[in-house]
């Protein structure tokens, strides 16, 4: 056995920005070494960030990441930073070597090391996932090797990502390469309780392969996706050895004692069990063990309770949304309801409070404490406030134009969607629109209106956990948030009855079933993708199952034109559920 002292660099790339993430590979490379680190492993396609979509499809973009990897392997030699090899991923293009039944030039999403100035080894994905928010056969060829390197006597072998959630392919042909490590670097977006999920993943693959395995997952949101980390390191029995924390970068070092090796170099095909046949290609970096040292104790971070976990992923996002574009500030009509307290919060967690900005609007309708307690959050808080009554801008517009009814509704919520447009395009603050997953569903905002704005916080939250985390929230101060208050939202606006105010007296329930039982429907319509037979032998109401389905299958026109928001459950709208908007399919429930 040979120790190895092995770096996860967990880390948070900006798609598009090469030169910051090699700044970045450089940066982190030097604190791997400064800790003696005799490998450090990257995310899948760190140099680009990930997921880049039609970006790949230009020549240009994907010369610049062939271009950075050979120019960031030769500054790190520059920088004395040579002899630690670095597995980082980026995007290639088929072709540079031989690959049998590809088209020469196709992107791939690859992986190399880095050694001694050189990029020693290229290898590609060869399991291109094309589900749920993935699209990977739009964009990439597959790889078809999977690469052993030899270092200080162990073989490392390399592999990215989905290939390790489909059988056969590279990670099937691990264990009869004979590797002592398999090293996997990941870009696995978050949804709840996915961390359980992929551990238990990382401990199959491990058993499987009989060795063990470092999975390095990126961190950070980027648009509708929010990554979360929990880079994971497991021995051969598939046990837990070292485990990162959840939505925060980190450099995971960890001690591994790991089987020597004395298979000879060369290139090996092995039928990888999936019709495909994998090339095993062996170089060797050094064959001498290093000299036994004492091994650093293994960090393995406690897990977030389910709660914590959500409210962490929509705070990551918001902060990462804001600062990769380039934003100084938020704006948000606060209401004295619950999603905009909630959004606020979010905010004020993510960014400071002294950069969120709410407007107050009461309208006629407005009810008084609905003033009071936004009043109350903007208190406990510490945002910057201000009122703007809309009653006399809506009379205005009235008097010029006839609207009655719904009309005349809708009408003020869209002068306060104009009000925060106009107040974002004078300050530059980025609007953040307040709807939940369960209004999101039901078409239930106005267009133009409260579904204005740039980025939506809690769009893939329903309505029943908005109140969850918002009392999570509540009883949980000083969990590292930008926020310090204690109890940031008013108690009224989480015990208050739902209403959109924009009639005297509404209810929420006058047009909706209460948020409990409409949330399991939809769970299992959206989510779950059930039809309305099976939804009725699963014990919804017909006729609700009826009146909701429409609704939903409705509002897709509404869903397309909102804005983008943080996935955090199994299947959002957007990326994950996609309908045709003109569709004249409907469930029938006889
Ligand atoms: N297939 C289609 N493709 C493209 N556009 C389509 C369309 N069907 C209708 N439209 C357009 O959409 C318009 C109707 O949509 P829209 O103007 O939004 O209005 P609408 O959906 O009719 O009304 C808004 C609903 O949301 C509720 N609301 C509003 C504000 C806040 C809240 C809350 O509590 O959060 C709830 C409100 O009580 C009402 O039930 C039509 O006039 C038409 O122009
Ligand atoms: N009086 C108001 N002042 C400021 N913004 C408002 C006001 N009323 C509504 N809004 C904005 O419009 C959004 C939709 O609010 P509405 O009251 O119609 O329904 P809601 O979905 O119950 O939201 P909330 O729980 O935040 O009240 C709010 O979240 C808020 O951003
Ligand atoms: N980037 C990928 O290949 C990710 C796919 C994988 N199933 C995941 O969600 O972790």
């Amino acid at each position: 056995m040979a120790q190895l002292r092995i770096a996860l660099a967990q880390t948070n790339p900006i798609v598009g920005d090469l030169s910051a993430n090699a700044d970045q590979l450089v940066a982190w490379t030097r604190d791997a070494a400064d800790r003696d680190a005799h490998l450090i492993v990257f995310t899948e396609m760190f140099l680009t960030g990930y997921p880049v979509e039609d970006l790949v499809l230009r020549t240009s973009f994907v010369d610049a990441s062939i271009r950075t990897l050979e120019e960031v392997a030769r500054r790190l030699e520059r920088e004395g930073l040579g002899d630690l090899p670095v597995v980082v991923g980026y995007v290639d293009r088929a072709g540079l070597a031989p690959r049998v039944g590809q088209p020469k030039g196709a992107p791939l999403d690859a992986a190399a090391l880095l050694h001694k100035g050189e990029v020693v080894i290229r290898t590609a994905k060869h399991h291109l996932p094309n589900y749920g928010v993935f699209d990977e056969y739009r964009y990439f060829v597959r790889g078809d090797r999977l690469p052993v390197f030899r270092l200080h006597g162990v073989d490392v072998a390399i592999a990215v990502c989905e290939d390790l959630w489909q059988e056969g392919g590279p990670v099937s042909v691990v264990g009869q390469a004979g590797a002592g490590l398999l090293v996997v670097p990941n870009a696995s977006p978050y949804e709840k309780e996915k961390d359980d999920v992929r551990l238990e993943l990382c401990a199959r693959r491990a058993r499987e392969a009989g060795c063990a395995l470092v999975y390095v997952n990126q961190v950070g949101g980027q648009d509708e996706l929010v990554f979360d980390g929990d880079s994971i390191v497991v021995n051969g029995e598939g046990e837990p050895v070292a485990r990162a924390g959840q939505f925060k970068e980190e450099l995971l070092v960890v001690d591994l004692d790991l089987p020597v090796s004395e298979a000879p170099a060369g290139t090996f095909p092995y039928d990888a069990g999936d019709g495909s046949t994998i090339t095993v290609e062996r170089l060797v970096l050094s064959s001498e063990p290093v000299e036994p040292y004492p091994a650093v104790a293994a960090r393995v971070a406690e897990r977030l309770d389910p709660h914590a976990e959500v409210y962490s992923a929509l705070v990551l996002a918001v902060r990462d949304y804001v600062a990769k574009n380039g934003f100084q500030s938020v704006i948000l009509g606060l209401s004295g309801g619950i999603d905009s307290a909630l959004t606020a919060t979010i905010a004020s967690d993510a960014i400071g409070p002294s950069r969120v900005n709410v407007a107050l609007m009461p309208s006629r309708y407005s009810s008084e404490h609905s003033l009071a307690d936004a009043e109350d959050l903007v208190a406990r808080q510490g945002v910057t406030s201000q009122v703007v009554p809309i009653a006399e801008i809506v009379n205005a517009y009235e008097k010029e134009i006839d609207l009655s009814g719904l009309a005349s509704e809708n009408l003020q919520a869209r002068v306060r969607g104009m009000i925060l447009m106009g107040l974002s395009n004078e300050h530059g603050h980025l609007v953040l629109t307040t709807g939940n997953k369960s209004e999101l569903a039901t078409g239930y905002s106005t267009l133009y209106g409260d579904s204005a704005g740039g980025f939506a916080p809690i769009k893939d939250v329903p309505k029943t956990m908005v109140w969850e985390l918002a009392r999570w929230r509540n009883g949980h101060s000083g969990s590292g948030f930008l926020l310090e208050a204690e109890r940031p939202i008013p108690e009224n606006s989480i015990t208050k009855e739902p209403s959109a105010e924009l009639r005297p007296d509404q209810r929420d329930t006058d047009s909706l079933p209460p948020y409990e039982v409409l949330d399991r429907l939809l769970d299992d319509y959206v989510e779950k993708d059930m039809g309305s037979q099976e939804l009725i032998a699963a014990g919804h109401d017909p006729a609700l199952v009826t009146r909701v389905i429409r609704l939903v299958d409705l509002a897709e026109y509404k869903r397309r034109q909102y804005p983008p928001g943080p996935k955090i459950t199994p299947k959002n709208f957007g990326r994950d559920r996609r309908l045709p908007i003109t569709n004249r399919w409907r469930e029938t429930t006889g």
